[in-house]
Protein backbone atom coordinates (compact mmCIF):
# COMPACT_ATOMS: atom_id res chain seq x y z
CA UNK A 1 0.00 0.00 0.00
CA UNK A 2 1.32 3.28 -0.94
CA UNK A 3 0.87 6.17 1.97
CA UNK A 4 -0.98 9.17 1.19
CA UNK A 5 2.47 11.48 1.43
CA UNK A 6 3.83 9.53 -0.87
CA UNK A 7 0.70 9.15 -3.72
CA UNK A 8 0.28 13.04 -2.66
CA UNK A 9 4.14 13.56 -3.79
CA UNK A 10 3.62 12.15 -7.07
CA UNK A 11 0.18 13.78 -7.60
CA UNK A 12 1.70 17.21 -7.51
CA UNK A 13 4.97 15.96 -9.54
CA UNK A 14 2.44 14.58 -12.35
CA UNK A 15 -0.17 17.75 -12.25
CA UNK A 16 1.95 20.49 -10.07
CA UNK A 17 1.45 21.54 -6.57
CA UNK A 18 -2.75 22.98 -6.42
CA UNK A 19 -5.40 21.85 -4.73
CA UNK A 20 -8.91 23.44 -5.31
CA UNK A 21 -12.43 23.90 -4.11
CA UNK A 22 -15.68 22.96 -4.85
CA UNK A 23 -17.53 25.52 -2.25
CA UNK A 24 -21.24 26.08 -3.95
CA UNK A 25 -21.79 29.06 -1.86
CA UNK A 26 -25.22 30.20 -3.28
CA UNK A 27 -23.70 33.40 -4.70
CA UNK A 28 -21.46 31.45 -6.88
CA UNK A 29 -24.67 29.29 -8.02
CA UNK A 30 -26.08 32.54 -8.99
CA UNK A 31 -23.47 33.77 -10.57
CA UNK A 32 -23.19 30.75 -12.72
CA UNK A 33 -27.25 31.03 -13.45
CA UNK A 34 -27.84 28.12 -11.10
CA UNK A 35 -30.82 27.60 -8.32
CA UNK A 36 -29.84 27.49 -4.92
CA UNK A 37 -31.02 23.89 -4.99
CA UNK A 38 -30.04 20.38 -5.47
CA UNK A 39 -30.36 20.62 -9.61
CA UNK A 40 -28.07 23.80 -9.05
CA UNK A 41 -25.55 22.02 -6.68
CA UNK A 42 -25.55 18.87 -8.82
CA UNK A 43 -24.79 20.96 -11.97
CA UNK A 44 -21.74 22.90 -10.13
CA UNK A 45 -19.88 20.16 -8.76
CA UNK A 46 -20.73 18.28 -12.42
CA UNK A 47 -18.98 20.84 -14.02
CA UNK A 48 -16.06 21.44 -11.72
CA UNK A 49 -15.27 17.25 -11.79
CA UNK A 50 -15.37 17.94 -15.58
CA UNK A 51 -13.41 20.92 -15.66
CA UNK A 52 -10.86 20.18 -13.01
CA UNK A 53 -10.95 15.81 -11.95
CA UNK A 54 -8.24 15.44 -14.73
CA UNK A 55 -6.57 17.86 -14.26
CA UNK A 56 -5.31 19.69 -10.91
CA UNK A 57 -4.08 16.81 -7.87
CA UNK A 58 -5.50 17.84 -5.45
CA UNK A 59 -9.93 18.91 -5.48
CA UNK A 60 -11.11 19.65 -1.49
CA UNK A 61 -15.06 19.75 -1.41
CA UNK A 62 -16.18 21.93 1.37
CA UNK A 63 -18.71 19.60 2.93
CA UNK A 64 -20.68 22.08 4.38
CA UNK A 65 -21.88 23.32 1.02
CA UNK A 66 -23.45 20.07 0.59
CA UNK A 67 -24.27 19.35 4.20
CA UNK A 68 -26.84 22.84 3.86
CA UNK A 69 -28.99 20.71 1.84
CA UNK A 70 -29.54 17.38 3.85
CA UNK A 71 -29.25 13.83 2.87
CA UNK A 72 -29.52 14.61 -0.81
CA UNK A 73 -26.91 17.20 -0.88
CA UNK A 74 -24.64 14.37 1.11
CA UNK A 75 -25.54 12.12 -1.67
CA UNK A 76 -24.33 14.91 -4.31
CA UNK A 77 -21.23 14.77 -1.87
CA UNK A 78 -20.34 10.99 -2.37
CA UNK A 79 -21.09 10.57 -5.74
CA UNK A 80 -18.39 14.11 -6.42
CA UNK A 81 -15.84 12.14 -4.28
CA UNK A 82 -16.28 9.18 -6.39
CA UNK A 83 -16.23 10.46 -10.07
CA UNK A 84 -13.58 12.65 -8.65
CA UNK A 85 -11.42 9.51 -7.82
CA UNK A 86 -12.03 7.92 -11.49
CA UNK A 87 -10.61 10.69 -12.79
CA UNK A 88 -7.24 10.58 -10.36
CA UNK A 89 -7.78 13.78 -8.51
CA UNK A 90 -6.84 13.38 -4.99
CA UNK A 91 -10.21 13.86 -2.72
CA UNK A 92 -9.30 15.95 0.45
CA UNK A 93 -12.80 16.35 2.25
CA UNK A 94 -12.65 19.68 4.30
CA UNK A 95 -14.71 18.90 7.05
CA UNK A 96 -12.67 20.18 10.15
CA UNK A 97 -14.00 17.01 12.76
CA UNK A 98 -12.50 16.82 15.76
CA UNK A 99 -14.34 15.47 19.50
CA UNK A 100 -13.88 13.00 22.05
CA UNK A 101 -11.21 10.19 20.64
CA UNK A 102 -14.28 7.63 21.08
CA UNK A 103 -16.27 9.79 18.35
CA UNK A 104 -13.24 9.94 16.33
CA UNK A 105 -13.34 6.68 15.44
CA UNK A 106 -16.78 7.14 14.22
CA UNK A 107 -15.67 10.17 12.22
CA UNK A 108 -12.18 7.85 10.95
CA UNK A 109 -15.17 5.00 10.06
CA UNK A 110 -16.99 8.11 8.17
CA UNK A 111 -13.80 8.85 5.86
CA UNK A 112 -11.04 7.37 6.10
CA UNK A 113 -12.29 3.44 5.79
CA UNK A 114 -12.29 2.35 2.36
CA UNK A 115 -15.96 0.78 3.00
CA UNK A 116 -17.59 3.63 3.79
CA UNK A 117 -19.83 6.19 1.37
CA UNK A 118 -17.85 8.82 2.17
CA UNK A 119 -14.08 7.42 2.09
CA UNK A 120 -11.55 9.96 0.56
CA UNK A 121 -8.40 10.41 0.40
CA UNK A 122 -7.63 12.79 3.18
CA UNK A 123 -9.46 15.17 5.49
CA UNK A 124 -9.27 18.11 7.45
CA UNK A 125 -9.64 17.81 11.43
CA UNK A 126 -9.87 20.39 14.18
CA UNK A 127 -7.33 19.95 17.26
CA UNK A 128 -9.04 21.35 19.57
CA UNK A 129 -9.89 19.01 21.90
CA UNK A 130 -6.16 18.09 22.43
CA UNK A 131 -4.54 16.86 19.26
CA UNK A 132 -3.86 13.01 20.91
CA UNK A 133 -8.16 12.68 20.42
CA UNK A 134 -7.13 12.61 16.28
CA UNK A 135 -5.10 9.35 17.48
CA UNK A 136 -8.19 7.29 15.33
CA UNK A 137 -8.04 9.43 12.70
CA UNK A 138 -4.42 9.18 12.08
CA UNK A 139 -4.21 5.47 13.15
CA UNK A 140 -6.78 4.36 10.42
CA UNK A 141 -5.54 6.89 7.82
CA UNK A 142 -1.83 5.19 8.62
CA UNK A 143 -3.91 1.85 8.04
CA UNK A 144 -5.30 2.55 4.56
CA UNK A 145 -3.03 5.36 2.98
CA UNK A 146 -5.41 7.83 3.89
CA UNK A 147 -4.33 11.35 5.14
CA UNK A 148 -5.28 13.83 8.10
CA UNK A 149 -4.41 17.96 7.42
CA UNK A 150 -4.64 19.19 11.35
CA UNK A 151 -5.89 22.97 11.89
CA UNK A 152 -2.25 25.09 12.83
CA UNK A 153 -2.70 28.60 11.55
CA UNK A 154 -5.53 29.18 9.76
CA UNK A 155 -6.81 32.06 7.25
CA UNK A 156 -8.98 33.72 9.23
CA UNK A 157 -8.43 36.91 11.60
CA UNK A 158 -10.26 35.63 14.24
CA UNK A 159 -7.85 32.45 14.38
CA UNK A 160 -5.10 33.87 15.81
CA UNK A 161 -6.65 34.61 19.59
CA UNK A 162 -6.71 30.98 20.21
CA UNK A 163 -4.13 29.63 17.61
CA UNK A 164 -1.05 32.08 19.27
CA UNK A 165 -1.82 32.06 22.99
CA UNK A 166 1.09 30.94 24.93
CA UNK A 167 0.71 27.19 26.89
CA UNK A 168 2.58 26.89 29.89
CA UNK A 169 5.64 25.92 28.50
CA UNK A 170 6.15 29.40 26.34
CA UNK A 171 4.99 27.67 22.85
CA UNK A 172 1.92 28.57 21.05
CA UNK A 173 -1.45 26.84 20.60
CA UNK A 174 -0.21 26.26 17.43
CA UNK A 175 3.55 25.00 17.73
CA UNK A 176 2.30 22.65 19.59
CA UNK A 177 0.14 21.30 17.32
CA UNK A 178 2.93 21.70 14.63
CA UNK A 179 5.17 19.61 16.88
CA UNK A 180 2.73 17.27 17.38
CA UNK A 181 2.02 16.39 13.93
CA UNK A 182 5.91 16.79 12.76
CA UNK A 183 6.64 14.03 15.48
CA UNK A 184 4.00 11.88 13.47
CA UNK A 185 6.00 11.71 10.03
CA UNK A 186 9.14 11.57 11.34
CA UNK A 187 11.60 9.62 9.17
CA UNK A 188 8.84 9.50 6.63
CA UNK A 189 10.52 10.39 2.74
CA UNK A 190 9.37 12.00 0.29
CA UNK A 191 6.54 13.32 2.11
CA UNK A 192 4.42 12.19 5.36
CA UNK A 193 0.93 11.59 5.33
CA UNK A 194 0.24 14.33 8.37
CA UNK A 195 -0.39 17.63 7.47
CA UNK A 196 -0.98 21.14 8.34
CA UNK A 197 -3.26 23.68 7.38
CA UNK A 198 -1.38 27.07 7.59
CA UNK A 199 -3.28 30.11 5.90
CA UNK A 200 -1.56 32.19 3.27
CA UNK A 201 -3.03 34.94 5.31
CA UNK A 202 -1.73 35.34 7.92
CA UNK A 203 2.14 36.79 7.43
CA UNK A 204 5.15 36.21 9.07
CA UNK A 205 4.21 34.48 12.61
CA UNK A 206 7.10 33.74 13.53
CA UNK A 207 6.20 29.87 13.66
CA UNK A 208 8.99 26.93 13.33
CA UNK A 209 7.49 24.70 10.52
CA UNK A 210 10.40 23.86 9.09
CA UNK A 211 10.55 20.07 10.54
CA UNK A 212 6.75 18.88 9.81
CA UNK A 213 7.91 16.74 7.01
CA UNK A 214 3.99 16.51 5.65
CA UNK A 215 2.10 18.82 3.42
CA UNK A 216 1.50 22.38 4.46
CA UNK A 217 -2.04 23.35 2.56
CA UNK A 218 -2.37 26.52 2.33
CA UNK A 219 -6.05 28.46 2.11
CA UNK A 220 -6.69 32.02 1.98
CA UNK A 221 -5.39 32.89 -1.72
CA UNK A 222 -7.75 35.10 -3.91
CA UNK A 223 -10.92 35.77 -2.60
CA UNK A 224 -9.52 36.34 0.75
CA UNK A 225 -6.54 38.58 -0.61
CA UNK A 226 -3.33 37.08 -0.30
CA UNK A 227 -1.46 36.41 -3.10
CA UNK A 228 1.24 33.66 -4.22
CA UNK A 229 3.93 35.89 -3.27
CA UNK A 230 2.59 35.74 -0.17
CA UNK A 231 3.67 31.97 0.74
CA UNK A 232 7.18 33.06 0.71
CA UNK A 233 6.13 35.74 3.95
CA UNK A 234 4.71 33.12 5.45
CA UNK A 235 6.52 29.61 4.72
CA UNK A 236 9.76 30.92 4.19
CA UNK A 237 12.27 27.90 4.08
CA UNK A 238 9.15 25.40 4.31
CA UNK A 239 7.80 26.78 0.92
CA UNK A 240 9.19 23.24 -0.95
CA UNK A 241 6.26 21.23 0.84
CA UNK A 242 3.24 23.61 0.48
CA UNK A 243 -0.18 22.73 -1.33
CA UNK A 244 -1.62 26.16 -2.68
CA UNK A 245 -5.55 26.04 -2.27
CA UNK A 246 -8.08 27.95 -3.83
CA UNK A 247 -11.68 28.14 -3.93
CA UNK A 248 -13.58 30.98 -5.34
CA UNK A 249 -11.19 32.81 -6.81
CA UNK A 250 -11.02 29.83 -10.07
CA UNK A 251 -14.76 28.91 -9.01
CA UNK A 252 -15.86 32.31 -10.17
CA UNK A 253 -14.25 31.80 -13.76
CA UNK A 254 -17.73 28.95 -14.06
CA UNK A 255 -19.70 28.11 -15.38
CA UNK A 256 -17.76 27.37 -19.12
CA UNK A 257 -14.98 24.80 -18.78
CA UNK A 258 -12.50 26.13 -20.91
CA UNK A 259 -12.59 29.23 -18.41
CA UNK A 260 -12.42 26.90 -15.45
CA UNK A 261 -9.59 25.25 -16.33
CA UNK A 262 -7.77 28.17 -17.56
CA UNK A 263 -8.39 30.03 -14.18
CA UNK A 264 -6.86 26.35 -12.42
CA UNK A 265 -3.77 26.60 -14.55
CA UNK A 266 -3.43 30.73 -13.79
CA UNK A 267 -2.89 30.11 -10.53
CA UNK A 268 -0.81 27.25 -10.50
CA UNK A 269 1.07 28.88 -12.66
CA UNK A 270 1.32 32.37 -10.24
CA UNK A 271 1.94 29.83 -7.27
CA UNK A 272 5.19 27.92 -9.38
CA UNK A 273 6.45 30.97 -9.80
CA UNK A 274 6.72 31.29 -6.02
CA UNK A 275 7.33 27.47 -5.19
CA UNK A 276 11.00 25.88 -5.34
CA UNK A 277 10.91 23.59 -8.44
CA UNK A 278 10.89 19.70 -7.91
O1 LIG B 1 -7.79 28.18 7.60
C1 LIG B 1 -8.64 27.82 6.78
C2 LIG B 1 -9.07 26.50 6.68
C3 LIG B 1 -9.96 26.18 5.70
N1 LIG B 1 -10.45 27.09 4.85
C4 LIG B 1 -11.40 26.65 3.81
O2 LIG B 1 -10.80 26.81 2.52
C5 LIG B 1 -11.75 27.33 1.60
C6 LIG B 1 -11.33 28.71 1.18
O3 LIG B 1 -12.18 29.18 0.17
P1 LIG B 1 -11.83 30.51 -0.69
O4 LIG B 1 -13.02 30.68 -1.56
O5 LIG B 1 -10.58 30.21 -1.48
O6 LIG B 1 -11.65 31.61 0.28
C7 LIG B 1 -13.10 27.29 2.31
O7 LIG B 1 -13.71 26.04 2.06
C8 LIG B 1 -12.72 27.40 3.78
O8 LIG B 1 -13.67 26.78 4.62
C9 LIG B 1 -10.02 28.38 4.94
O9 LIG B 1 -10.43 29.26 4.15
N2 LIG B 1 -9.12 28.71 5.89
Amino acid sequence: MEIFGSRLHRAIDERGPLCVGIDPHPGLLARWGLADDLQGLDRFTQTVVEALGDRVAVVKPQSAFFERFGSHGVAILESTIRQLRDAGSLVLLDVKRGDIGSTVSAYASAYLDPSSPLYVDAVTASPYLGVGSLAPMFELAAEHGGGVFVLALTSNPEGAAVQRARTADGRTVAQTVIDEISQLNRGVTPLGSFGLVVGATIGDTGHDLAGVGGPLLAPGLGAQGAGAADLRTVFGSSLGSVLPSYSREVLSAGPDVAALRAAADRVLADCRAVLPAR
